[in-house]
């Protein structure tokens, strides 16, 4: 079916204030959700007190149609009675709208809030990821975010309605009669009581079952996310067994909140029906006096039992509703501890710079994981347009540097420079739009392989586009590959990739960031999954790239690294060589060590590879065997 134009500009003018308004907000807060839709609200609350007054104009006229009834001129009686229907349905009309107004703010809260979060957790890095888990942030941005658009809306409205159905019903109770409303509210003050000490316990265990939620999300989550280790291990009943004390620890929770909310509705309710009781006793003796000896008539009765019996379900809903709001706000506390986390990275002072060449400077560079030192005083240079390897064994902090270099983690002040300018002095986008960075764990998104080529492309499904990435594809030596898929670059892929062998996820990767074409290609390990044919066709590639932009190649291969302008030798985090690889071969140090141990790797797969002789050897028939 087509879509219709005018939603579909509507839905892309409104997502796109959406996505502005999530980049550019800073604080988040109840209250700043409440002015943002202060409109709706308004609208809602003054057709919510429209609704509420007709409620009360339908009670004076049930009272006037009785007491006509019983008065000499019982025809008159129809005459409220056609009022009263079409004051009825005005009241329907404006209790729908009132719902369409609140309802619909606390859906658009949802929306916007979501947006939000996803902008949030964009900015965050490595340090907020420690700590927050993937299966607590999806329970938050979840369940969560459900019971705050409950608090947004169903909250709202319920509180709202509750205040003017009191004023609404307590004018026309306490103008029939002031002890009779007394009476008939003889058991409030135990309500407020009541409603305030659940309130506080509903609090509380809103919270603990929001928490427990969240390590339960966050058990299924990791058990999802390994369940391939799980199975090769055979340990489906070990991790059964650990799931089962978090799913315990939720159900303990849940059935606690349960329980608290089973009985404060029951509790009220009971409340206000001995409210009803001390009504019909005390409402009767005044009906038996009779108004002229300073009781009341039958109209007034009747009234009073509407009035009273329109406030019987908001307050029992008042505790309901109250429960909602405290779900909300434990909800939107545990969101704000997303919205407020402090971003590592951020802006720098300087605008973009119209255009970058690539000359990188690494001047005294150190960097600690909390306390742990694994960068120290790395410096080099590389001029715009060339290349270098880093080179070094596992751990020297290879992978920390090139994420140093692309802002990934917070960069020290002063240690890192493009073209002369202080990386933290920059915009994170233009670092990180300058800096093109392939890390090592190939990450794949669920969709097609065109589309995970070209995810930095405007389009990727484009004609346009495609051509892009099939040229990125065939540098990257995974064209013929993904031309056999059973859909070709159409063919989606599974999460993560799963559908790819690991060496092909890796040149998909890498294909991705050639089609990106930075100023400065970071290639982290790209061919720790490669066979050696592809291995030389993919450097090939590589020195392609070079010729048009800074190309830093981390590597373990010195094959790779000798084809570099220079080359970095990293050791524990220090810079212990530098040079082109003859020099550094010349220089017997680290890298020559590097080179002489993978040399001799590849003589020996090279003679196991060889097939058997089956005549002997000048040297004995043993090497036959
Ligand atoms: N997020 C992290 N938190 C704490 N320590 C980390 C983190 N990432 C890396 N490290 C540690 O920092 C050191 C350097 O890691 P890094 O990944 O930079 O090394 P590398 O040279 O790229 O290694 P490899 O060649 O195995 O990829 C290692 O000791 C590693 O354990």
């Amino acid at each position: 079916m087509a879509a219709n134009p005018i939603d579909s500009s509507n839905a892309n003018a409104s997502n796109a204030a959406n996505v502005a308004h999530a980049a550019n907000v800073t604080d988040v807060t109840l209250a700043g959700q409440f002015r943002r839709h202060m409109p709706a609200y308004v609208a809602g609350t003054l057709v919510l007190a429209a609704f509420q007054l007709a409620m009360n104009r339908i009670d004076w006229l049930a009272k006037a149609s009785i007491d006509r009834i019983f008065s000499d001129h019982p025809e008159d009686a129809w005459k409220p009675s056609v009022l009263m229907l079409g004051l009825a349905v005005f009241a329907f009309a404006t209790r729908v709208a009132s719902r369409l107004f609140v309802f619909n703010a606390g859906r658009n809260v949802e929306y916007e809030l979501r947006a939000l979060l996803l902008a949030r957790l964009h900015r965050l890095g490595t340090a907020f990821y420690r700590k927050m888990s993937s299966g607590e942030i999806m329970s938050r941005s979840t369940g969560d975010l459900a019971q705050v658009r409950l608090l947004f809306g169903f909250g709202v409205l319920n509180v709202v309605n509750v205040v003017f159905a009191f004023g609404s019903a307590f004018q026309v109770m306490v103008a029939i009669s002031g002890k009779l409303t007394l009476a008939a509210f003889v058991t409030l003050p135990l309500t407020v009581l009541m409603t305030r000490t659940f309130s506080r316990r509903m609090f509380e265990r809103t919270r603990s079952t929001q928490e427990a939620l969240g390590r339960l999300s966050d058990s299924l989550q990791t058990n999802l996310a390994g369940v391939r280790v799980v199975r090769s291990f055979a340990l489906e009943t070990r991790e059964l067994h650990r799931f089962q004390k978090v799913n315990r620890e939720y159900l303990e929770a849940s059935l606690a909140l349960a329980r608290t909310r089973g009985l404060i509705m029951p509790l009220l309710g009971a409340a206000s029906a001995a409210g009803i009781l001390v009504f019909f006793w005390y409402g009767g003796t005044l009906l038996l006096r009779g108004p002229a000896d300073g009781g009341i008539t039958k109209g007034d009765f009747f009234a009073f039992q509407l009035a009273l019996g329109r406030m019987t379900w908001p307050v029992i809903a008042l505790g309901f509703s109250l429960s909602i709001v405290q779900r909300g706000r434990v909800s939107f506390d545990r969101l704000k501890e997303i919205f407020d986390a402090k971003p590592e990275v951020t802006d720098g002072p300087l605008p973009a710079p119209a255009e970058s060449k690539g000359a990188i400077t690494i001047t005294g560079l150190g960097f600690e994981y909390d306390t742990r030192k694994v960068l120290d005083g790395v410096s080099f240079e590389v001029p715009a347009g060339k290349s270098v390897a880093i080179v070094g064994r596992t751990g020297s902090g290879k992978s920390t540097l090139a994420m140093l270099l692309a802002r990934l983690l917070p960069t020290p002040r002063g240690a890192v420079f493009i073209d002369g300018h202080d990386v933290c002095d920059l915009p994170v986008s233009f670092v990180r739009q300058t800096v093109g960075y392939a890390q090592q764990d190939a990450f794949l998104f669920s969709t097609t392989v065109a589309r995970n080529i070209g995810f930095s492309l405007d389009d990727p499904d484009a004609p346009e586009a495609m051509e892009t990435v099939r040229d990125a594809a065939r540098e990257a030596q995974v064209l013929e590959e993904a031309l056999s898929l059973p859909e070709q670059f159409d063919t989606v892929v599974g999460e993560r990739g799963v559908q790819l062998s690991g060496g092909q996820k890796q040149r998909v990767a890498l294909a991705r960031a050639l089609s990106w074409g930075p100023r400065i290609l970071v290639l982290d390990d790209p061919l720790s999954a490669v066979d050696a044919k592809t291995e030389a066709a993919i450097l090939q590639a590589i020195e392609r790239q070079a010729k048009a932009r800074t190309v830093v190649l981390i590597t373990h291969r010195v094959a790779a690294a000798a084809r570099c302008d220079s080359i970095v030798v990293l050791d524990q985090g220090r810079v212990v060589e530098r040079g082109t690889h003859e020099e550094l071969l010349r220089t017997q140090g680290i890298y020559a060590a590097f080179a002489e141990e993978q040399k001799m790797a590849h003589e020996l797969e090279e003679i196991e590879l060889e097939p058997p002789s089956l005549t002997p050897s000048p040297i004995g028939r043993a090497e036959v065997a």
